[in-house]
């Protein structure tokens, strides 16, 4: 498994749970199409001993059960996607209440990728202490999506244990933007990560680091934490209407008699799904959950912050 990638070497972790640095075999190709990201399984051969200064070879990824990705949003290269971690199984989103205010359309964002990617998106909601999660949570419930929810009391973090219930035994990628508490979650889960918070890294003393690459850290109960230090938005211009319509089963069935090339958004011509909200056969959650749906499309298209 890939845990970490810095310029071009490849932190991997064995099956027999030996730390080894790897780089890409030449027979795997350049550029994006044959990334190699974190999360990653792949084969390997060469040195595999671990032993300081040996270099093994990645001559095989395997295939991937999810993918999130981002696409450039511009210059050279605008809509070229990327895959950014592999084989997670749930994205964390980590959103403070307040100080720094939340953003909705940065989680509606979020919320997109990880439908995009086969990810089950999860919110975590730090600084509970500060402000009441219950107006913030109300935009989510039509979406059915869990939502976790923390505070610090003291030198406690109050529903600490939940969110490591909800991550326990499974790969869950945390996003978030700086300032929200996500360095302080990743500390409390991973005693030993030694993440930088509040501008400056615990362990070390020193500045934060200035790596953008995402990091896979075991979590003591089992699973994978995977921290994305520098990424705070996502390009989505890859992702089409039907491909997010895939995650939701239900609006998924009734579109099948939309129109050809139907964009189900709020103008689209006889959108199945007008009807659907209007008969009220999903009963009054049905215009909500459509409204939300909505939403995660426009949020797909406008651009990011
Ligand atoms: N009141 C309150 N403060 C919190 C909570 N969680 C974190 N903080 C504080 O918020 C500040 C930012 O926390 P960090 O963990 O550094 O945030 P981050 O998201 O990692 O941000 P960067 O380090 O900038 O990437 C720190 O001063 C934390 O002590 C919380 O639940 N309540
Ligand atoms: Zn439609």
């Amino acid at each position: 498994m890939v845990t970490g990638v810095d310029r071009g070497r490849y932190q991997l972790l064995t099956d027999a749970g030996t730390p080894v640095v790897g780089m890409k075999a030449r027979e795997l190709g350049r550029g994006d199409r044959s990334a190699v990201v974190v999360g990653d399984r792949v084969g390997v051969v060469g040195d595999v001993s671990g032993r300081k200064d040996t270099l093994a070879r990645i001559v095989r990824v395997e295939e991937r059960s999810s993918a999130l990705r981002r696409s450039a949003e511009d210059g050279e290269g605008a809509g070229v996607e990327r895959v950014i971690v592999a084989n997670a199984d749930q994205l964390l989103i980590v959103t403070a209440l307040a100080d720094p205010e939340p953003r909705p359309r940065m989680v509606d964002r979020c919320l997109v990728a990880a439908y995009d990617a086969g990810m089950e998106p999860v919110l975590c909601l730090t600084k509970a202490d500060l402000a009441d999660p219950a107006a913030f949570l109300a935009q989510y419930e039509a979406l059915a999506v869990p939502a976790l929810v923390t505070s610090i009391v003291g030198d406690e973090i109050r529903g600490l244990e939940a969110v490591q219930e909800h991550l326990a035994g499974r790969t869950s990628v945390l996003i978030g933007h700086s300032g929200v508490g996500k360095s302080t979650l990743v500390n409390a889960l991973v005693p030993d990560a030694g993440r930088a918070t509040g501008g400056v890294n615990v362990v070390t003393g020193r500045g934060r680091h200035t790596s953008s690459s995402a990091v896979a850290l075991a979590l003591p109960d089992g699973g994978w934490a995977i921290d994305t230090p520098g990424v705070r938005s996502f390009g989505l211009s890859h992702i089409g209407a039907d491909d997010l319509l895939a995650a939701f089963a239900d609006l998924s069935a009734v579109a099948a008699d939309c129109p050809r090339g139907c964009s189900h958004a709020e103008d689209a011509p006889d959108c199945a799904l007008d009807e659907w909200a209007a008969r009220g056969d999903a009963g009054p959650a049905g215009r909500a959950r459509l409204a939300s749906f909505r939403r995660l499309l426009a949020a797909k298209i406008g651009a990011s912050e």
